[in-house]
């Protein structure tokens, strides 16, 4: 028998572990994941947008429009910081960073200090919104690589099914 050819790429694998990291957001607008990649192709963090801990997700606002301290804004960590901040405890310079969405500028600067080197994203449509240009400026002049990732497939299903195993 000759070996599987349909098995998921690199960048399928660590961009499925960023979205999976991301159905864990109890954000019902928006649920960012990321992963973080050391240079051995190893996980070395994950994380996605989610309220800090000790915060209620049942407290807490998690509404888009209104006063802002009655808004999710203030109180989300985002997923690519969750990421960082839940690294296995290493340091994670030279490693890369897949993300569901084009990092904030918040974000930009917690992954620049940190020593990551390429982010790579699968959706960019706040491009146009300063936060990102921010960010993008940031990650350039910092030298940090930057693309979109590549994908061979549409989607990849999962089933909790035990007779499909
Ligand atoms: O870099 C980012 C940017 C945003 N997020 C999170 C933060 C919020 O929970 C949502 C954005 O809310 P909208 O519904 O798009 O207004 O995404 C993140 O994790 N990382
Ligand atoms: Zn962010």
């Amino acid at each position: 028998m000759s070996k599987r050819e349909d098995y998921i790429t690199w960048d399928e694998y660590f961009i499925g572990v960023a979205l999976l990291s991301g159905k864990r957001s109890k954000d019902p607008a928006t649920q960012v994941g990321a992963c973080i990649v050391n240079p051995l192709n190893k996980i070395v963090g994950t994380g996605y947008n989610g309220l800090p801990i000790g915060c209620n997700d049942d407290e807490f606002p998690w509404q888009k429009k209104g006063d802002f301290l009655d808004t999710k804004y203030p109180y989300v960590c985002h997923a690519e910081l969750n990421a960082i901040l839940n690294n296995i405890g290493i340091g994670l310079q030279g490693c890369k960073i897949y993300t569901a969405l084009f990092p904030c500028n918040e974000c930009t600067k917690a992954i620049i200090q940190a020593g990551i080197t390429e982010v790579i994203y699968l959706s960019d449509k706040h491009a146009a919104k300063d936060s990102f240009i921010a960010s993008r400026k940031m990650l350039e002049k910092a030298g940090v690589s930057i693309r979109k990732v590549k994908v061979q497939r549409e989607q990849v299903i999962l089933s909790f099914n035990e007779k499909d195993v």
